[in-house]
């Protein structure tokens, strides 16, 4: 079993709902990454998804991009990130997730791409722009290592294809919650249920709701219709204006309205 499903069991048998917080590799620079991941963990975040900065992240919102430019600006590359998340290894106990735009993996090598990423520690893999013909090579490669290839769904998403997707679908399902880009928003995340209904009608595999949700109150709405919530730009915001501690307290409200939440 995958390091993430284990993850997710453990979630379920402690009746707990998931928080998964994603954060970009190299913004503002990788020693701020480093603490921040340490420290979301620290937070009681159940799963890390690190974004690799791209100059064209079309399905980033403002604070994301912000991040990348800032990132790039700054020469974040693959083979640092690789580097840092080596030496995190040995230091963090919560699985990692990469998340990329397919440019990046195509460019370093699918198969290379993945093995090193598996070899620094990371177990699942999140690629908004992977286009249906190359989802196969990209599949092929992760087998051959414990990285999930983790799959996206939308309301949009139309049903023969949600069929597939489940029937393939490994770690978790990431439901965006709606369309457009990333970026905090006031989301009716109970309009989700008719998608997440199909979902459980194929599969028991664990579904996580991201994009939009910036306050404890809006994690535990969607926590409502879900396994586990990913939260990004909010994250990412305090990390900007005020740094490591300012995110990391942030992070400690979802866990604790997420954790009051299931008592209610
Ligand atoms: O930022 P938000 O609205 O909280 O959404 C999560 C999101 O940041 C993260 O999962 C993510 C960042 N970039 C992406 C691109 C596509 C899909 C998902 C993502």
């Amino acid at each position: 079993m995958s390091l993430i499903s284990d993850k997710f069991k453990q979630i379920k048998v402690s009746g707990r709902k998931g928080l998964i917080v994603y954060v970009m590799a190299g913004y503002p620079d990788y020693t701020t990454t480093l603490q921040a991941i340490k420290a979301i963990e620290a937070a009681g975040a159940d799963l890390i998804e690190i974004g690799l900065p791209f100059s064209d992240p079309m399905a980033d919102g403002p604070i994301i991009q912000y991040a990348a430019t800032q990132a790039l600006a700054g020469e974040a590359t693959v083979a640092k990130t690789l580097a840092m998340l080596s030496g995190l290894k040995q230091e963090i106990a919560i699985p990692l997730a990469v998340m990329t735009y397919y440019n990046i993996i195509m460019q370093y090598g699918i198969d290379k791409f993945i093995q090193d990423f598996s070899r620094a520690g990371v177990c699942g893999l999140i690629v908004p722009d992977l286009p249906l013909e190359e989802a196969v090579s990209v599949e092929a490669a992760c087998r051959k290592t414990r990285v999930d290839l983790i799959s996206l769904i939308a309301p949009t998403t139309t049903p023969d294809r949600l069929r597939t997707i489940c029937r393939q679908a490994e770690g978790f399902i990431y439901c965006v919650s709606s369309t457009g880009v990333t970026g905090v928003r006031q989301v009716n995340y109970s309009h989700l249920a008719p998608v997440l209904e199909k979902v459980r009608q194929e599969t028991d595999i664990p579904v996580a709701i991201g994009f939009g949700i910036g306050s404890p109150e809006a994690a535990c709405q969607a926590a409502k219709q879900a396994d586990a919530v990913i939260v990004g730009s909010a994250v990412m915001e305090r990390l900007k204006l005020q740094g490591v501690n300012a995110a990391q307290g942030f992070v400690a409200a979802l866990r604790q309205a997420l954790d009051k939440g299931e008592q209610r």
